[in-house]
């Protein structure tokens, strides 16, 4: 692959402003999930370079919170206008070592710039309170402060888009922080690390440590030098690196799996439904934690449904991200596959009806079919467990309570779509679904302004928007006798 900018591919951890080795001098290789075939080597760091970049963090952090808003605002415009100018070049790196196609990396690398752009102007209006105190001789003020040194690990399904979301308003807040990222994709982080180097970013105040995700995650985590920890990743791992802090009382922003429902009643626009399921279940070959991972259609239109949309499914074209006409990219990893396969094999046990797809992709390696299947029922994997797969299953329902009740049958709580022109049915609907996030006839949700995030095994905390920087902010109120 020839990159515009070859200086973009950076083979080493980021720590204090320079590119470094592992003290071992050891690396892992890094593989594309389309063809196995070798991208590079990253260094593969522990405890001992962990807690030298929470050092420089903190050194860093100490006279970056003491510049104005103003000066921290600039730099990351700089920051934002180099990730817009190499985009092409960002892209391709993430469709090389993620594997989805190349327009969704863009996609994905607007979908990052814009956290960037977003909390730059949001880091001026971190605005304090004045409250009307209870007594005539005190004032009290309220300071909003920036948390201090903080840690973020990152997955592999969205390799630049879960940097910046985290890490913009960390910067714009006045923190520092130390990223560990997904080992599947770390040379995107890799990039836009080099970019925040070119726009100003100083030394120390981001640091990329690649390698052993336990030791560099317990390091993060018993450290008490390190304020805040967000994650994104499963469940599992989330609890374990929560359980971690507790020691330490750490901030911490979790975004885990999800179960998303998409609801479509009798009175929805059906061509308008279709089309928003198959965005929020195809996106990234079904990786995404907001995918759609139930697709629950009234009788009414059941069947109408399923033929439109095994129509659309059937224009999807599987390959290479890198072949322009592609749809459905591979799998990250062969885990992944195997996850699909156990799903589809569990369902196909239970009833359910194989309508399109359902076999390993001629392809081979990491690649599967997009598969439909109808008469899903509640006992299937399908209906407890996060697929992150392209497999869309389809629930029939007859009545609103019997739908609401399915939908919110799950530990999971993060996003759930809806489909339908009534007004107090979606009123009704919306309020009762235990989600963080609700998409109403749209399968497109996530944008820099709102806030992302879950309930329940979904986690804690919000991402993007205003309120995804008060995540990186503490309060200090001071009490004034005058
Ligand atoms: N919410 C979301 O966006 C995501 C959800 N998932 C869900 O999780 C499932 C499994 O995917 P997987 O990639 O294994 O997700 P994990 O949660 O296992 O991994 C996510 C990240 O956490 C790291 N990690 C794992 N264990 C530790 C630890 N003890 N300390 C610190 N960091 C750790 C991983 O590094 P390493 O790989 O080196 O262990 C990786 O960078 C998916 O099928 C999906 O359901 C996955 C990714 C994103
Ligand atoms: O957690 C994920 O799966 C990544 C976020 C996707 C999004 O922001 O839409």
């Amino acid at each position: 692959m020839q990159l515009a900018d070859p200086q973009l591919l950076r083979d080493k951890a980021y720590i204090n402003g320079q590119w470094c080795l592992a003290d071992s001098g050891d690396t892992t290789a890094i593989y594309n999930p389309a063809d196995a075939s070798f991208i590079g080597e990253v260094p593969q760091m522990g405890a001992k370079e962990t807690h030298h970049a929470i050092l420089v963090a903190q050194q860093a952090q100490t006279s970056w919170a003491k510049q104005t808003a103003k000066f921290r605002s600039e730099i990351m415009l700089k920051w934002y206008a180099l990730v817009i100018q190499h985009q092409n070049d960002l892209a391709h790196i993430i469709t090389l070592e993620q594997g989805k196609p190349l327009a969704e990396s863009l996609a994905e690398i607007l979908y990052a710039a814009s956290f960037i752009q977003w909390f730059a102007e949001e880091a001026k209006r971190v605005y304090g309170d004045t409250i009307p105190a209870p007594q005539t001789d005190v004032r009290i003020q309220v300071l909003k402060q920036p948390v201090g040194v903080t840690a973020a690990i990152t997955p592999w399904n969205f390799p630049a888009a879960m940097v910046t979301r985290k890490l913009a308003p960390a910067l714009a807040a006045g923190c520092s922080m130390v990223l560990k990222p997904a080992p599947q994709t770390p040379f995107t982080a890799l990039a836009l690390a080099e970019l925040a180097h070119r726009a100003g970013v100083p030394p120390g105040l981001l640091n990329v440590v690649t390698g052993d995700a336990e030791a560099i995650g317990r390091t993060l985590c018993d450290s008490p030098i390190v304020k805040k920890l967000s994650f994104t990743g499963s469940t599992a791992v989330g609890i374990h690196l929560m359980q971690q802090c507790a020691p330490t009382l750490k901030k911490l922003s979790l975004e885990l799996g999800g179960n998303a429902p998409l609801i479509v009643f009798a009175d929805a626009n059906v061509e308008e439904a279709v089309a928003g399921a198959m965005l929020a279940k195809f996106r990234n070959a079904g990786q995404t934690c907001i995918c759609a991972n139930r697709i629950y259609v009234h009788e009414k239109v059941y069947q109408q449904f399923i033929t439109q949309f095994a129509q659309a499914m059937a224009e999807l074209k599987v390959g290479s991200g890198f072949d322009l006409s592609t749809n459905i990219g591979p799998l990250i990893n062969s885990a992944a596959k195997a996850k699909m396969k156990e799903h589809l094999d569990d369902a196909k046990a239970k009833g359910a009806q194989i309508i399109q797809g359902g076999r390993d992709h001629t392809l081979g390696g990491n690649y599967f079919e997009p598969t439909l299947l109808i008469d899903a029922t509640a006992d299937m994997l399908i209906a407890q467990e996060e697929t992150f797969a392209p497999l869309a299953p389809i629930f029939k329902f007859h009545h609103e309570d019997e739908v609401i009740a399915a939908a919110n049958a799950t530990e999971f709580g993060l996003a759930a779509y809806l489909y339908t022109q009534n007004i107090s049915l979606m009123t009704r609907v919306t309020e009762a679904l235990e989600y963080g996030m609700v998409g109403v006839n749209t399968g497109a949700i996530s944008n820099e302004v709102a806030p992302f995030g879950g309930v329940k095994s979904s986690g804690l905390g919000r991402e993007g928007s205003k309120y995804g920087m008060e995540e990186y902010l503490e309060l200090k109120y001071l009490c004034i006798k005058v």
